[in-house]
C-alpha cells in the first residue's frame, strides 16, 4: 500500500469529521428545528447551532472545540499491515492537531500534563478487525467529554428515579433508556443521540452502546422488538420537554439506536452512550493498493445547506413570531467591569450581549483559584468556562480557532466561593450549575449565563482579539485566556434572585418522566 497516500486519506477523514457534520445528522438537526416554535429559546439556540454548522464547514474549522477522544474502527482484508496503518493514523493526528483541526486533548491522567499532539498512552483509540472484503473500512468518531460524562449504565433489576421498579425484561430496558435521556438534561449539549447496548458485561456493554453510534441515524432496526423500542423512545423522550441545551422545548432526542448481545446469568446491564448534537462520526472505504479513499460513508442523500435554510427560515420566523405575538426576550448589553446593581437587574430568560473583556477558566483554573491568589484583578469581571482551540502565528500572536462553552457543573464545588472571593460578577458556561452556586449568586450578586454548547465557530467569531494568557503550563484548553469579544450572546439561566431555569426544567421533566411509569412492553 502507498502508506503516504493512506496517511493523507486519514488526514482527510479527521478534518472532515471535525469540521463537516454528516448528512444524516444534518437532517436530524433540521427536523428538530422544524418542530420548535419560532421565537422560543430553543428555536434561537437551534439557529445558532445551524449557523455554527455552516461556519465550521466554510472555515474548515472544528464544529466544536472539544474534538473528543478520537476513536477509529478499522476493518482490513487479510494481509494488510495493521502496524503501518497505526503509524499513519498517528501521523495524521499530529498534523491535524498542528493545523488546528483537533484540539490538543490528550492529558496524562496522573500528572495532568497535556501531550500537545493528541498522542498518549492508549490514544488515539484504534480498534482493528479483519474481514473477507477487499477494501479497508475506517470509521472515526470524535465524541467530546461533556456528552461522554452523561453516559450511564444500569444494572437490572433496579429502582429508577421517576419510573419505579425496572425488571429484567423489555419494559425494564425501556425505563433505563428513557431515564438516560432525562438524567442528561442539557449537559451533553442536547438535543442528543443515544446508542444503547443491552447485555454483555460492563465494558462490552458500553462497547456495544458505542457501536450503535456508527449506525446510520436513519436505518431501521432489523430486530422487531428493538425497532419498536427505538420508535417508542424517540417519541416519548421528546415529550420530556428538556429541549435544546436544556432550555425546554419540543426536541430532546435526535436519534436512538439499540443493540443487544448475550449476557451471563447474574448480570443484566443496559449501557447508554450519549452523543451531543455535534455528532461527529464519518467513515471511508480505502483501497488497500493505493491508500486512496474510494467512498465516503454516511453521506447518502440530501446535504442540508443550513445557509440556504436560514434565509428562508428567517423570513418565516419573523412572520410567525409577529402572528403568534411572541414577546421577544429582553436584550441587554453587558461590559466588564460590571456592578452589582447591573447584575441584580438581570432575570432568567434575558438575552445578554457581551462586549469587551472576558477570561476563560475551567477545571484546572478553578482548582487553582480555590487555593491561590488570582494572577489578575477579577473584580467585576466575567469568567468563561471554555477550553478553546488556539493557534500561534509566526509572530507569536494567538488566534482562536474554536471556542464554545464547556459543562459548568464540574466547577460547582468551587464556583460560588471563587466568585465571592474575587468579586467575579458573571460566569458563562453551559448546562447550568447547582444549589451552591445559585445561593452564591443571590448572596454576592452574580449571574450565570448559558452559551450555546458546541457553537464553537459562532463564538470564535465573536472573539476579536486575544490580549494575554496565564497558566499555559496547564495546557491550551486549561489556560486562562484574556479575550476581547463583541456581541457574544448568551441567556441568563440563573439569576441573583434565586431563579434557575435548570432547576425548573429538571423538575418539570421529572414530572413528565413519571407519566411513563406504567408498563408498555409486556
Ligand atoms: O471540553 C470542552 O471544551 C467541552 C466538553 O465537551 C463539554 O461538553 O463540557
Ligand atoms: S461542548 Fe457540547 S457539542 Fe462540544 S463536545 Fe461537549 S457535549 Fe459535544
Amino acid at each position: 500500500m502507498d502508506i503516504q497516500k493512506f496517511q493523507e486519506s486519514m488526514y482527510s477523514l479527521i478534518v472532515e469529521t471535525s469540521t463537516n457534520l454528516p448528512k444524516d445528522v444534518r437532517r436530524a438537526v433540521k427536523s428538530a428545528k422544524q418542530r420548535e416554535n419560532a421565537g422560543t429559546r430553543s428555536a434561537l439556540s437551534l439557529t445558532t447551532i445551524t449557523n455554527n454548522i455552516t461556519m465550521a464547514d466554510d472555515n474548515v474549522s472544528p464544529i466544536c472545540q472539544d474534538t473528543g477522544l478520537p476513536t477509529f474502527k478499522i476493518k482490513t482484508p487479510v494481509g494488510v499491515n495493521q502496524l503501518e496503518i497505526k503509524e499513519a493514523i498517528r501521523n495524521a493526528i499530529i498534523l491535524a492537531t498542528k493545523g488546528g483541526k483537533l484540539r490538543p486533548n490528550a492529558v496524562d491522567s496522573l500528572s495532568g500534563e497535556n501531550s500537545g499532539d493528541n498522542l498518549g498512552e492508549g490514544l488515539p483509540v484504534m480498534k482493528f478487525d479483519q474481514w473477507e472484503k477487499d477494501y479497508i473500512d475506517v470509521r472515526l468518531i470524535l465524541k467530546g467529554g461533556g456528552c461522554e460524562n452523561k453516559n450511564i449504565q444500569y444494572s437490572l433489576p433496579m429502582e429508577i428515579e421517576g419510573l419505579g421498579k425496572a425488571g429484567r425484561d423489555l419494559d425494564g430496558i425501556r425505563k433505563c433508556v428513557l431515564h438516560s435521556v432525562y438524567q442528561a438534561q442539557g449537559q451533553g449539549c442536547s438535543a442528543g443521540f443515544i446508542g444503547v447496548g443491552i447485555g454483555g458485561d460492563r465494558s462490552s456493554g458500553y462497547d456495544l452502546a458505542k457501536a450503535q453510534l456508527f449506525r446510520s441515524n436513519e436505518d431501521v432496526n432489523p430486530n422487531e422488538d428493538l425497532r419498536k423500542l427505538e420508535e417508542y423512545i424517540m417519541e416519548t423522550a421528546n415529550e420530556l420537554g428538556i429541549g435544546t441545551m436544556g432550555f425546554g422545548g419540543e426536541t430532546t432526542l435526535l436519534g436512538c439506536k439499540i443493540g443487544v448481545m448475550h449476557r451471563i446469568p447474574a448480570s443484566f446491564f443496559v449501557s447508554v452512550a450519549y452523543n451531543c448534537w455535534a455528532f461527529r462520526r464519518l467513515g471511508v472505504k480505502v483501497s488497500p493498493e493505493t491508500g486512496e479513499i474510494n467512498e465516503w460513508l454516511y453521506q447518502d442523500g440530501e446535504k442540508i445547506d443550513f445557509a440556504l435554510e436560514a434565509e428562508k427560515a428567517a423570513k418565516e420566523e419573523v412572520a410567525a413570531a409577529i402572528e403568534a405575538e411572541v414577546e421577544a426576550p429582553r436584550e441587554i448589553i453587558l461590559q466588564a467591569p460590571i456592578t452589582e446593581e447591573q447584575i441584580r437587574e438581570l432575570k432568567v430568560g434575558d438575552v445578554v450581549r457581551i462586549n469587551g473583556r472576558m477570561y476563560t477558566g475551567r477545571d484546572a483554573i478553578h482548582k487553582h483559584l480555590s487555593e491561590n491568589p488570582a494572577p489578575i484583578d477579577l473584580d467585576g469581571q466575567i469568567i468563561y468556562h471554555c477550553g478553546p482551540v488556539m493557534l500561534k502565528d509566526e509572530e507569536g500572536k494567538w488566534h482562536v480557532k474554536a471556542a464554545g462553552p464547556t459543562t459548568s457543573i464540574r466547577e460547582e464545588p468551587y464556583q460560588g466561593d471563587i466568585m465571592k472571593r474575587f468579586g467575579i460578577r458573571a460566569v458563562i458556561g453551559k448546562g447550568g450549575m447547582g444549589p451552591k452556586t445559585l445561593e452564591a449568586l443571590s448572596e454576592h450578586g452574580g449571574v450565570y449565563l448559558n452559551a450555546i454548547g458546541g457553537a464553537a465557530q459562532y463564538y470564535a467569531d465573536c472573539i476579536k482579539s486575544v490580549e494575554g494568557v496565564n497558566f499555559t503550563e496547564f495546557g491550551i484548553p486549561e489556560a486562562m485566556w484574556h479575550l476581547n469579544v463583541e456581541g457574544f450572546t448568551a441567556v441568563v439561566t440563573m439569576d441573583s434572585h434565586g431563579n434557575s431555569l435548570h432547576k425548573d426544567v429538571q423538575q418539570s421533566s421529572l414530572e413528565k418522566l413519571s407519566q411513563f411509569k406504567e408498563p408498555v412492553f409486556k
